[in-house]
């Protein structure tokens, strides 16, 4: 089968849960300033920070290319629902793509595939790029076995999204094993692109453009060996050095 055209690259940052209320603002800031570098690399640039910043985060993007995301978003967009975050809100706030069913999520919170699918629905029905996070749970030793059993995890996480969202609205996964988020260093490259190929196929025939990123442990360096199989990265601890994401929109810009 001929290689699929590959969409504009992007990277982006979650910042989870990891800073306060002024650590998280100027972190934006910080982002902010990185626009010019992005639009030089040719590639989208995104920030997610926590829910209670979203609006003064909005505010201070507002004049610059770098995308606004959430880290999650429940399916309704009004009711009786204590405690969740509207997507219909989240988009008047300013929000462009909405993380979902982290791997933090799916432990933590018993995030299913059948939420995250609504979810993602939610999002897209708002105008929202839902941006999936997906990943196998445990890692085999034997390199070949560990690609098909991350692939036979991984299909059911991207085929209920897709079926989810309309054919032509963008989609972002973001293949993030689990095993390799928090860790020292991102998952072999090989094992990355191996995945993330075969992910790619279950996304061929859409209309919509399909983004596919890694995530877990990457920062400076990992895009490089990897770029055969995704669009860019998706950041957490290596990027809280503002520096660290200047380096990687260079790398993924020239690689
Ligand atoms: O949301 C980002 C990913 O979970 C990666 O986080 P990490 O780079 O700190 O492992």
């Amino acid at each position: 089968m001929p290689p699929l055209p590959r969409p504009r690259r992007i990277v982006g940052v979650s910042l989870k849960m990891y800073f306060d209320l002024q650590s998280t603002l100027s972190y934006v800031r910080g982002v902010y300033q990185l626009d010019g570098e992005a639009w030089n690399a040719r590639l989208d640039l995104f920030v997610i920070p926590d829910f209670v910043t979203l609006m003064e985060s909005a505010r201070i993007l507002e004049s610059s290319s770098v995308m606004l995301g959430a880290q999650d978003t429940f399916w309704e967009d009004k009711g009786a629902y204590t405690g969740e975050v509207s997507p219909l809100m989240l988009r008047q706030a300013g929000v462009k793509i909405v993380e979902l069913g982290h791997a933090e999520r799916r432990a933590q919170f018993g995030e299913t595939d059948e939420w995250v699918a609504k979810k993602a629905g939610a999002a897209a029905r708002n105008g929202i790029v839902p941006l999936v996070c997906i990943g196998e749970r445990t890692h085999h030793n034997i390199a070949s076995a560990a690609v098909g059993a991350a692939i036979e995890e991984c299909k059911p996480q991207v085929t209920s999204v897709l079926a989810a969202v309309p054919d032509d609205v963008e989609v972002i996964l973001a293949y993030e094993p689990v095993w390799a988020i928090g860790a020292a260093e991102p998952a072999n490259p090989d094992h990355v692109v191996n995945v993330t190929k075969a992910l790619r196929q279950l996304a061929a025939g859409r209309k919509g453009t399909t983004r596919i990123l890694y995530g877990g442990s990457a920062g400076p360096g990992t895009f490089a060996k990897i770029a055969e199989g995704v669009d860019g990265l998706f950041l957490g601890r290596f990027a809280h050095d503002i520096n660290n994401l200047k380096k990687v929109i260079e790398e993924v810009g020239g690689a």
